[in-house]
């Protein structure tokens, strides 16, 4: 039976950095699977790799058809943003393990539709000043910086991400991002023996 590997964490914790070594990291045979979110693309991102970006009318086709597993927005500075995991025919647990990433609460519903067993987090945490860092400085290099909404994602994090939360959603390990290659090795080294 194959298995989920979710990624977590705050924002700019290292998340699609890890995602992107994990996934060259052949051997582990991971296959994707990607969200979508009608957020808009960000400088650098492409479509079907980070997410796929669509609108919200995409989310009601799916919410009509049934299949949506998981679905939250975020009122952002730039209006409602949808992220949602959709049950597309991406994922097919007898032949394959499958490397995605999202918040505890999607981690939850993920476990609900698929079973315990088939979930395995891989939780990823940065200091939280360097993290600030971080994403300042990505947020520097985009084209447009979104400096309020970097905040308030720092922020709502901190709620989101609590300490009660992540012990609520039964995460016992948890990964250093401190140097990237380190972080990924030492979750190459679970991978295989999940
Ligand atoms: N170990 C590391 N050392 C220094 N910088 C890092 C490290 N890991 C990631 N970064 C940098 O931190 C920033 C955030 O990384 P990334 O975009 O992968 O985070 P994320 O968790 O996917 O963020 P978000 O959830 O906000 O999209 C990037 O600019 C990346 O280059």
């Amino acid at each position: 039976m194959g298995k989920i590997f979710y990624i977590m964490g705050k924002s700019a914790s290292g998340k699609d950095h890890i995602y992107a070594r994990l996934m060259q990291h052949t051997e582990l045979n991971l296959k994707k699977m990607v969200l979508y979110t009608t957020r808009p693309i960000r400088d650098g991102e492409e479509e079907g790799k980070q997410y796929f970006f669509t609108d919200e009318e995409k989310l009601k086709e799916f919410r009509r058809k049934g299949c949506v597993i998981e679905a939250r927005s975020y009122s952002t500075m730039h209006g409602i943003w949808y992220y949602f995991t959709a049950d597309d025919g991406q994922v097919d647990l007898t032949q394959d393990d499958y490397l995605g990433i999202g918040t505890l609460e999607s981690y939850l519903k993920l476990k609900n539709y698929y079973g315990e067993d088939a979930v395995r987090p891989v939780y990823i945490e940065v200091e939280d000043g360097e993290r600030l860092t971080r994403a300042l400085n990505r947020e520097k290099e985009q084209e447009k910086p979104k400096y309020e909404e970097m905040c308030r994602r720092f922020l709502a994090d901190q709620v989101d991400f609590s300490e009660e939360n992540i012990l609520k959603a039964g995460i016992w390990k948890r990964f250093q991002n401190v140097e990237l290659e380190d972080c990924v090795e030492e979750i190459v080294g679970y991978i295989k023996t999940q």
